[in-house]
């Protein structure tokens, strides 16, 4: 696991890093909570573990500030603490502490924390997955492309490049299901998901929008790469049927493609433009990419 560490005392410090290590985890230390807190905005640490104790912002205020982040994975705090009483641990808790360990740290105990600590963090972790994905297709859910594509916009706007939609709906998907069934209409759902998914690019975020409606959001690319990109997923798609319990099925997609250069575009209308673009696709005949102009920054 990758833990931080953040206690002002170099000698502590340093023999909970060396006892994590030995332990077989990943550690970095800090000195105090600010340095922390720049730590934890950089890089991924499940777990953090603090002292109590600690010029400028101790424990209990770091506790409270990493609780302060919305949208960021859980982190686990346990507190280092040589004070007793259950006050202290209350206040502890209150700031946002999961666990304590006291001073002198006992090797055993940190173990069994450590146990505790996974624990938790694994089950954090499959319910935001749940919270976050589309249970048929494996692929990010309405709210969570959304936020994507919110995200995307806002660094889009601050470093001033281009951002692409694709609007992606399956062509005359209603028959299959009314032929075949619906159990079906999901295994041919799943593989254009998964075929979808799998010509894109990593830093590329594609999303279940709707039914048999995605969402793909392609950034700091010129809306020519873009355009280029979407054909390349409809390729994928078409390029083979797919196999199903009664046979060979193939299937199409037509895509609408939104492109925005920058700045002061709202997120809203960008899905609105490729939506726009996906009716006059389906318009034109099905099992094509319809680009549109790329919307300019005062463009709303
Ligand atoms: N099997 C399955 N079908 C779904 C799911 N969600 C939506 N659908 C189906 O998707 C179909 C969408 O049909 P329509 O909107 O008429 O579109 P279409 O037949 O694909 O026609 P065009 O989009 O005009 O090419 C309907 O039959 C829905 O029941 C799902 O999760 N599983």
């Amino acid at each position: 696991m990758d833990i931080l560490v953040a206690d002002d005392d170099p000698g502590s410090r340093n023999v909970l890093a060396t006892l994590l290590e030995t332990m077989g985890h990943t550690v970095a230390t800090v000195d105090d909570g600010t340095a922390a807190l720049a730590a934890l905005a950089k890089g991924r640490y499940p777990l953090l573990i603090s002292d109590w104790l600690m010029p400028g912002l101790d424990g209990l205020s770091l506790c409270r500030a990493v609780r302060a982040q919305s949208g960021a994975p859980y982190t686990y705090i346990i507190l280092i603490t040589a004070m007793d009483g259950p006050a202290n641990y209350l206040d502890g808790i209150d700031a946002g502490a999961d666990d304590f360990i006291g001073k002198p740290v006992d090797p055993k105990y940190l173990i069994a924390r450590l146990h505790v600590a996974e624990r938790i963090l694994s089950l954090h972790e499959r319910l935001r997955n749940q919270a976050t994905h589309d249970h048929l297709t494996g692929l990010l859910n309405r709210g969570a492309i959304l936020e994507a594509l919110d995200q995307e916009m806002q660094r889009a706007a601050r470093e001033g490049h281009h951002l692409g939609v694709l609007m992606v709906d399956l062509d005359h998907f209603k028959p299959v299901n009314d032929a075949h069934g619906h159990p079906v209409g999901d295994t041919v759902l799943r593989e254009t998901a998964r075929r979808m998914q799998s010509s894109l690019r990593p830093y590329d975020r594609i999303g279940r929008y709707g039914g048999e409606e995605f969402l793909v959001v392609v950034p700091g690319e010129p809306p020519a790469v873009i355009t280029e990109i979407a054909e390349r997923i409809r390729l994928a798609v078409a390029a083979d049927a797919v196999t199903t319990a009664v046979g060979d099925i193939a299937v199409t997609v037509s895509i609408g493609v939104a492109t925005s250069n920058g700045s002061a575009c709202e997120a809203g209308h960008l899905v609105g433009v490729a939506d726009d673009a996906l009716y006059r696709a389906k318009a034109a005949g099905r099992n094509r990419v319809e680009p549109c102009a790329p919307l300019q920054p005062d463009e709303t």
